[in-house]
C-alpha cells in the first residue's frame, strides 16, 4: 500500500523564540536550525526577518541545510499599503528563504477588532500577499490565524480567508489553533468540512497547548487529512507552548493508523536521535530535561515500582509502549520504597555493578534503602548517590578524604566601590592522607562558596574535579513545623557532560547540601578511578 507523505515544518526559531524566558542568539538559531535538518525535518522557520536584529543576521547568512527547506515568517501586507510599499512585507518576501510563510487573519472578530478594517480589505490583503510572494519565486504558506476560533464564529467568512490564500497560489494553508482552546473533536470535524474546499496535501495545522491538547489535536487533524504538521521542539512557543513535535513525530511514525499509511521525511535512524535534540535545546536554553516528556523525558522509560521492574526484567514489552532505543532514550530502572529485589538488580547492573542475584549483601542493601528513604533520601533522582550507597555496602569505596568542619558566612556588606553586596564565604578542612587543608572561597550563594571551598585543594584529587561543575540545585523541606527536614538534591556535571545527581538529607538546609556536594565528589573521584 502505497503510503502518504506527511510534512513536518518546525516552528522553535519563531514561535519557540515567543516563549517567555526564551532568547535565542544567532549561533543559538544556527545551531538549531542544523540539527533540525540532521533530524530529518523537511521545513525550519528561521524567524521573522526584519523583526529584529538577530533574525535578519540569521537570514543574511542563512544555515548550511542538507535537505530542510528554509522558510521565513512574515505577516500580510500592512492596512493602507501596497504589497509593492511596505518594507516590513519586502524584508520577508525577499529574504533568503525559499519559503515564506504569511500569517493572515481568518477571524472576523480579529478583523474588526485588531486590524480595524473592512472584512473585504483583509481578503484583499491575503491574496495579494500570498501572489506577491509567488511573483517573488518563494513557495508560499499560509498561516490561517485563529481558523478554528473563527471557523465556529462565522464559517463562510473564515472559509472565504482561507480560500483567497489557496487560490492565489499558496501551496500551503495552514490551520491555526492560535488561542489553543480547541478540542480533538472539534478540530476532526472542522478539518473534515476543510477538506471539501482544500485537499489535505494543500492543508497544514499549527496547535496551541492552551488546553495541553496541542499534540492531540494535531493528531486528529492528521487523522481527518492534513498533510504538514507545524510544530516545535520540546513545545516551545508563545504561552504554554506549541504542538511538542518530540511527542509528534514519534507517534507519527511508530504508532497506528499513521505508521501504516503515512511517510515522513525522518527515517527510524533519525528518529532515534531525536532525545539528543531535545537534550541539545535543553543545554542550549541551560534547563534542565523535562523529566516527565513523553518519549524524550529522563522518566519516560523509568520504572520505578517493584511489580513493573519484576515483570520488565522478562519481557520489557510489559510496561514499555515502545522501546527507548527507538528514540535515543534509556531504560532507567528505580531504586526505592517502592522497590523490590528485581528492582535492585536491574538498577545495580544499570550502573555497571555486578553482583550475583543470591548475594546476601542484597538484602542489607535494599534494607538500608527503604531506612533511608524513611528518614527523607530519595534515589529515584538521585543515581549517584545510589551508587555510591550500593558500593559502600559492597564495600568498593575507598576513603578518599575526611571532613574536619566547615562554616559558612553570608554577609551584607559595601564593597570597594561602596555598593551594597552580599557576599557567601565558606571555609571548609578536610583531610587528605594524613594531610590537612584548609580551603577558604566565596560563591555565588552559600551552596556554591561551599562547593568551591571543598575542591578548592584536595591535594592529589585536586586534578579529577577541574571539569565537575554545579548546574542545578533543588530544595525540598519535608516535615512542617521545627520538626522540618531538608532534602537537597544536587546536579553535577562532568567535562565529558555527563550529569548526574546525589542527595543530601538533615534539619540544617546547609549541612544536606554539603552531603550532597561530597557524594558528587566521591562519586567523581570513583567514577575516574582514582586510588587513596
Ligand atoms: C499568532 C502569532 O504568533 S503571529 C507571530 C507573532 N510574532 C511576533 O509578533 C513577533 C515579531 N513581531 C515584531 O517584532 C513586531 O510585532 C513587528 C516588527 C512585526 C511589528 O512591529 P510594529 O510595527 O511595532 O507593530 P505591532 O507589534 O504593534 O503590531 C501591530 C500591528 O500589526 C498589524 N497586524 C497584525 N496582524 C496583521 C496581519 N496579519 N496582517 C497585517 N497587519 C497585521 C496590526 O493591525 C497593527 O497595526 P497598526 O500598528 O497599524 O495598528
Ligand atoms: C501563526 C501562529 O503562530 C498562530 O496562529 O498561532
Amino acid at each position: 500500500m502505497s503510503k502518504d507523505r506527511l510534512y513536518i515544518y518546525d516552528v522553535t526559531l519563531r514561535d519557540g523564540a515567543q516563549t517567555q524566558g526564551v532568547d535565542f542568539s544567532v549561533d543559538d538559531k544556527r545551531q538549531i536550525a542544523e540539527a533540525l535538518d540532521a533530524l530529518g525535518i523537511d521545513y525550519v522557520e528561521g524567524g521573522w526577518p526584519g523583526a529584529n536584529p538577530a533574525d535578519t543576521e540569521f537570514f543574511s547568512e542563512r544555515p548550511a541545510l542538507k535537505k530542510a527547506r528554509f522558510a521565513a515568517f512574515g505577516m500580510t501586507k500592512r492596512a493602507g499599503r501596497s504589497v509593492h510599499n511596505d518594507p516590513g512585507f519586502a524584508a520577508v518576501v525577499n529574504s533568503s528563504a525559499e519559503a515564506v510563510c504569511l500569517v493572515g487573519k481568518t477571524w472576523d472578530f480579529q478583523v474588526d477588532v485588531a486590524l480595524g478594517i473592512p472584512r473585504s480589505e483583509n481578503l484583499e490583503a491575503i491574496a495579494e500577499s500570498i501572489a506577491a510572494v509567488k511573483a517573488a519565486g518563494r513557495e508560499a504558506l499560509f498561516d490561517a490565524e485563529h481558523f478554528f476560533d473563527g471557523y465556529k464564529a462565522n464559517p463562510d467568512y473564515a472559509l472565504e480567508c482561507i480560500k483567497a490564500a489557496h487560490e492565489a497560489g499558496a501551496e500551503w494553508v495552514v490551520l491555526c489553533d492560535t488561542n489553543g482552546g480547541s478540542m480533538p473533536s472539534e478540530v476532526h470535524e472542522i478539518v473534515s468540512e476543510v477538506l471539501v474546499e482544500i485537499p489535505g496535501i494543500r492543508l497544514g495545522i499549527h496547535a496551541h497547548n492552551d488546553t495541553e491538547q496541542a499534540v492531540a489535536n494535531s493528531l486528529a487533524a492528521v487523522e481527518a487529512g492534513v498533510r504538514q504538521v507545524q510544530g516545535t521542539l520540546n513545545g516551545l512557543g508563545e504561552r504554554c507552548g506549541n504542538a511538542n513535535l518530540c511527542s509528534i513525530i514519534p507517534s507519527l511514525m511508530l504508532k497506528e493508523p499513521f505508521r501504516d499509511t503515512l511517510e515522513l521525511g525522518i527515517t527510524t535512524d533519525q528518529l532515534k536521535t531525536l532525545t539528543r535534540a531535545s537534550r541539545m535545546l535543553d543545554e542550549i536554553l541551560n534547563r534542565a530535561p523535562a523529566r516527565h516528556a513523553a518519549y524524550v523525558g529522563p522518566s519516560a522509560f523509568a520504572h520505578k515500582g517493584g511489580l513493573h521492574s519484576s515483570a520488565m526484567l522478562k519481557d520489557t514489552r510489559t510496561y514499555e509502549h515502545v522501546p527507548p532505543e527507538s528514540v535515543g532514550n534509556r531504560r532507567k530502572i528505580l531504586v526505592s520504597d517502592q522497590a523490590g529485589r528485581s528492582n535492585l538488580l536491574a538498577r545495580l547492573a544499570d550502573a555497571g555493578i555486578d553482583v550475583d542475584a543470591k548475594d546476601p549483601r542484597l538484602s542489607k542493601l535494599l534494607e538500608d534503602i527503604k531506612e533511608r528513604e524513611h528518614l527523607g533520601y530519595t534515589y529515584d533522582g538521585a543515581e549517584a548517590s545510589f551508587e555510591l550507597l550500593a558500593r559502600r555496602v559492597l564495600g568498593e569505596v575507598p576513603e578518599f578524604f575526611e571532613v574536619d568542619r566547615f562554616r559558612v558566612i553570608v554577609e551584607k556588606r559595601h564593597n570597594s566601590r561602596g555598593e551594597l553586596t552580599t557576599v557567601s564565604e565558606a571555609m571548609v578542612r578536610v583531610r587528605v592522607d594524613g594531610e590537612t587543608y584548609y580551603n577558604v572561597d566565596f560563591g555565588q550563594g552559600p551552596v556554591d562558596a561551599l562547593s568551591k571551598a571543598l575542591r578548592k585543594d584536595l591535594g592529589k584529587y585536586s586534578s579529577y574535579l577541574a571539569d565537575l561543575s554545579l548546574t542545578d540545585y533543588k530544595v525540598r523541606i519535608l516535615t512542617a513545623g521545627t520538626e522540618a527536614i531538608t532534602r537537597v538534591m544536587v546536579e553535577s556535571k562532568d567535562g565529558k557532560g555527563t550529569r548526574f545527581s546525589t542527595v543530601g538529607v538533615s534539619e540544617n538546609i546547609v549541612d544536606a547540601s554539603f552531603e550532597a556536594l561530597v557524594d558528587a565528589i566521591y562519586l567523581k573521584l570513583l567514577r575516574d578511578g582514582a586510588r587513596p
